[in-house]
């Protein structure tokens, strides 16, 4: 007979693990920072270009818990470093929430793309994103931990879109990174999967957009099947889950956070 022993639902989900997260000065990134410090984990290092809103929050989570580093995600000798300083000051990584990204600076559709702005895109949402897997895996590996990673594609893998052509590719190569990086990285017992949010309203959307939230609100309302509006804490929720060990045997897979989001 199966066993169904609850195994985790007793503790906090994750008590005693060290996670980074890129991109988490803001948006998504913040509400997981939140929602890792809720949920026991050890240590939280915020990795992120914005170093006021970065440091503000770390504070907020507290000083022992919670360490702001700058850390710009195309820059593959900073993520080296980030790694480096996490494991100096907590001893291991556990989870590495590979979360930074940009939107496109402009419509960016085939016929005109900008090739020079489709490299930045690229640099920080493919390039970096990469170097963040390939320099957590490594720590893990090294480490000998079970860790698990995680990064933030897109909904828009799944529809094709009007505009935004570099930011849509940049996303579908997340999840062909994911893909492949689970595929090494299982021997290891590192798990490497995505989520993939729908539209909801931070910064990033908000200001390419150039609308307020409740604006943004009424925008999408009738394209989440669940009705509503997505919010950070439904994506929070999601990377808790594939973060913790009650995902313990899910790798390579593409969650999507978004309400059942159609066209
Ligand atoms: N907002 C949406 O509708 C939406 C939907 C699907 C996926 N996403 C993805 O979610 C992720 C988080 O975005 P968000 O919506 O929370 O936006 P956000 O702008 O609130 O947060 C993004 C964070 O990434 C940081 N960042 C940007 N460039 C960086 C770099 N080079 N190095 C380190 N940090 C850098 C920013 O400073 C910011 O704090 C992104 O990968 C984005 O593509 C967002």
């Amino acid at each position: 007979m199966a066993d169904s022993t609850p195994s985790t639902s007793m503790k906090k989900k994750l008590e005693g693990k060290v996670g980074i997260i890129t991109g988490g000065a803001s948006g998504i990134g913040e509400a997981t920072a939140l929602h890792f410090a809720t949920h026991g984990a050890r240590a939280i290092v915020i990795a992120d270009i914005q170093d006021e809103k970065g440091e503000k929050l770390a504070a907020s989570i507290g000083p022992g818990l919670c360490k702001y580093v700058r850390c710009d995600v195309s820059k593959e000798d900073q993520i080296k470093a980030l790694v480096q300083a996490t494991i100096q000051l907590f001893g291991q990584l556990d989870v590495m929430f590979c979360n930074a990204g940009i939107m496109s600076k402009s419509e960016q559709k085939i016929l005109d793309l900008d090739l020079d702005t489709y490299d930045e895109l690229f640099a920080i949402n493919v390039r970096g994103m990469a170097a963040c897997v390939k320099h957590a895996a490594r720590a893990m590996v090294e480490g000998k931990v079970k860790g698990s990673i995680i990064c933030t594609a897109s909904a828009v893998v799944n529809i094709a879109m009007e505009e935004y052509t570099d930011y849509t590719m940049s996303k579908h190569a997340v999840v062909g990174l994911v893909r492949c990086a689970s595929r090494q990285l299982g021997k290891h017992g590192v798990r490497v999967n995505c989520v993939s949010p729908g539209p909801l309203g931070t910064p990033m959307l908000l200001d390419k957009l150039g609308i307020r939230i409740d604006e943004l609100e009424r925008l999408f309302e009738r394209n989440f099947s669940l009705g509503g509006m997505l919010k950070v804490n439904h994506v929070a929720d999601a990377v808790v889950f594939l973060a913790s060990d009650e995902s313990e045997f899910i790798t390579g897979h593409n969650l999507a956070v978004d309400g059942g989001y159609k066209d």
